[in-house]
């Protein structure tokens, strides 16, 4: 089939954090004309609408009861990603230390994870020529269908190297603790986990580079998609 009618194609990547999830997803997308999501930016964006709004993230109950009030609108475009919380630019907002500390609490509430997954699963459906997901749950739970699922790992010290990198000055070990700390709490949840899928390919990029691991994953979905 020429490439222009070729069947939209849909890649779930999952992993814990850092190990390079949205720098590749983002690259594969625009480098194959797909769709792109960071699903990990609608928790954010939930978790800052509740922290803006005063509720106890640490309050399951209350967190369940506002899941249904902000709208939270994600744009798929991987060379211009955006995320917006009832109009509001949120994509700073989202990024601080402190939504980043509370997210794992936000995201465990199962009405939460339930408002969330519709949006994704709806992006995911309408995406055109496919679309490139990236989370903790996209291979086992909201896309088990998936055409390629990629599973990426990196050690916790490449990892914390990585995002002391990013976040300039930061301590690596803090970092490294950080990491492992929001990582226990992703994958002790009771709903839909941080996991591998158990028809996920696993890439260890501890010692790949950046284009090495967008190189790999790119022939994976070429190998998908010719039939291989
Ligand atoms: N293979 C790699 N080698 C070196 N640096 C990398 C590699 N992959 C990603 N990075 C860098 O590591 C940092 C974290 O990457 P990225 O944000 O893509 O990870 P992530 O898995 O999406 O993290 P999170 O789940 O916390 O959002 C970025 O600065 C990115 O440029
Ligand atoms: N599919 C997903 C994606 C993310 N989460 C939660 O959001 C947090 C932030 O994710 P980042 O990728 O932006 O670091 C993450 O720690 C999880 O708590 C999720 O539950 N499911």
């Amino acid at each position: 089939m020429e490439n222009g009618a070729a069947q939209p194609v849909i890649v779930a990547i999952d992993g814990p954090s850092g190990t390079g999830k949205s720098s590749t997803s983002k690259a594969v997308a625009a480098q194959l004309g797909l769709s792109y999501l960071d699903t990990g930016a609608q928790y954010r964006a939930m978790t800052w609408w509740m922290v803006t709004n005063g509720i106890d993230v640490d309050d399951p109950s209350a967190v369940a009861a506002a899941a249904d009030k902000p709208e939270i609108v994600s744009g798929t475009d991987p060379n211009h990603p955006t995320i917006t919380v009832d109009g509001v630019d949120v994509s700073g907002p989202i990024r601080t230390p402190e939504v980043t500390s509370k997210v794992s609490a936000v995201s465990a509430v199962p009405e939460v994870r339930a408002r969330i997954t519709e949006l994704q699963r709806s992006l995911a459906a309408t995406a055109e020529r496919g679309i490139v997901v990236e989370g903790r749950d996209i291979g086992t739970t909201v896309l088990p269908d998936a055409d390629v699922k990629i599973f990426l790992t990196a050690s916790p010290e490449a990892r914390a190297a990585r995002r002391s990198g990013e976040l300039k000055g930061a301590d690596v070990h803090t970092t490294r603790e950080a990491l492992l700390k929001r990582d226990a709490a992703d994958s002790s949840r009771k709903t839909s986990p941080l996991a591998k899928a158990d028809d996920a390919i696993e890439v260890d990029t501890t010692d790949l580079t950046l284009p090495q691991v967008i190189e790999c994953v790119v022939t994976l979905v070429e190998e998908k998609r010719a039939g291989k």
